[in-house]
């Protein structure tokens, strides 16, 4: 298999010149890691996040799917500052952040967003009540007197459904969701514009994550968050957010607004994703995707999901598709689109007849 290397990424500092009410903007983002074997760092290259353009407008909440490894919490982690992008421009409001000098990209970025992790039982220190942890950011940033921090944390747990009889318990002492409670009061402690939250109900019980998602949902609308949200659950992403980006191998392949998303997918890895969510297409069956994702450091030449696709040609093997326009914020890159009315049924029998014929190559090869 060919090697593609990423295309190179635009002059650093480049600003975004389009969309001046834009909380948060991406251009051209990549993130390479050297790759680790063993514990030990090797000569390859991890393609994490590879041009990555997106805009975030106040109050907005984009959904994040795609298949593990495909680079979703490190393009969670550029927008809010905590990974600096190897290369392309993360700006907030216009301004660069990798830019800016470092007493105000630290305030930018921990005043102005905020990370909610899968996992509270690791997020929150052990050691700490409930009512340290939650001031900890107020104290850090010298946030007001010791009485309005005081003020501000009763104000927080009130927030986030938390009754103060808790607020000298021990993060060990409190349910997995209180738990997740308490790291959404902390990440709102300083008041920020964006919250991502990377997959924050898959460590929880089935019988509380909706409470949590809820939570989410009415924080956001009461506070006007900008909110990130990735997951796995397709369901629940289509269910939270306004906008919906899949990512394949490290690149944003397709961007749309969830009401339309569902039934109008273009890009085939997206249409494959959402049919293997039991009850969403209503298929016969499933459309399979053939094999596992590629390694992150060997992505395929041209399109990064043709070695999966049974839309692939050579156009696929050798040129990256362009950003197509779907109209209505809907983007894709696919040289192959899904067509408009192509039903469920059609794309099975293509998608059986292309992984017959892998699986007819694969028993051809020595
Ligand atoms: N610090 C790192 N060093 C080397 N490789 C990394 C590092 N962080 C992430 N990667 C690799 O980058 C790719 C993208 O990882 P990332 O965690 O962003 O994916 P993801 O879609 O969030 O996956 P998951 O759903 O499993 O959390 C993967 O191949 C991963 O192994």
């Amino acid at each position: 298999m060919t090697v593609a290397e990423p295309a190179p990424s635009g002059a650093p500092g480049d600003l975004p010149e389009e969309d001046p009410a834009a909380l948060v903007t991406l251009r051209d983002a990549h993130v390479v890691h050297k790759a680790r074997t063993g514990g030990l760092f090797s000569r390859d290259r991890v393609f994490a996040l590879t041009g990555a353009d997106l805009t975030i407008a106040p109050g907005e909440t984009v959904g994040v799917v795609g298949e593990s490894g495909c680079g979703k919490s490190t393009l969670a982690k550029v927008l809010v500052g905590v990974q600096r992008p190897t290369s392309g421009v993360v700006a907030y409001r216009g301004r660069d952040l990798w830019e800016m000098g470092a007493a105000e990209r630290r305030t930018t970025i921990g005043t102005g967003t905020a990370m909610i992790f899968q996992d509270p039982s690791t997020a929150l220190n052990r050691r700490l009540p409930i009512h340290k942890i939650l001031r900890d950011p107020l104290d850090v940033h010298r946030r007001g007197t010791p009485g309005q921090r005081a003020d501000r944390v009763r104000e927080l747990m009130s927030l986030v459904g938390l009754p103060p009889v808790l607020a000298d318990a021990l993060p060990g002492q409190l349910s997995g969701g209180q738990r997740q409670r308490v790291a959404i009061a902390r990440a709102l402690a300083l008041e920020p514009e964006l919250v991502v939250a990377d997959e924050p109900t898959s460590a929880l019980d089935v019988s509380v994550r909706a409470q949590i998602l809820n939570l989410l949902l009415d924080l956001k609308e009461r506070l006007n968050l900008s909110l990130v949200f990735v997951s796995h659950d397709i369901q629940t992403v289509r269910r939270m957010s306004d906008r919906v980006i899949t990512m394949y191998l490290g690149r944003i392949v397709e961007e749309s607004p969830a009401a339309e998303i569902l039934d109008n997918a273009r890009h085939p890895y997206t249409r494959a994703l959402f049919s293997a969510t039991p009850g969403l297409l209503d298929p016969i069956d499933p459309i399979p995707l053939v094999g596992p994702v590629p390694s992150a450091t060997r992505p395929p030449s041209g399109c990064p999901f043709r070695t999966r696709c049974w839309k692939a040609d050579e156009v696929c093997a050798t040129d990256m598709p362009d950003v197509a326009d779907a109209g209505a914020d809907h983007r894709y890159r696919c040289h192959h689109p899904v067509l408009a009315g192509e039903s469920t049924r059609d794309l099975v029998s293509q998608s059986s007849a292309a992984t017959a014929a892998a699986t007819a190559t694969s028993k051809e090869t020595p």
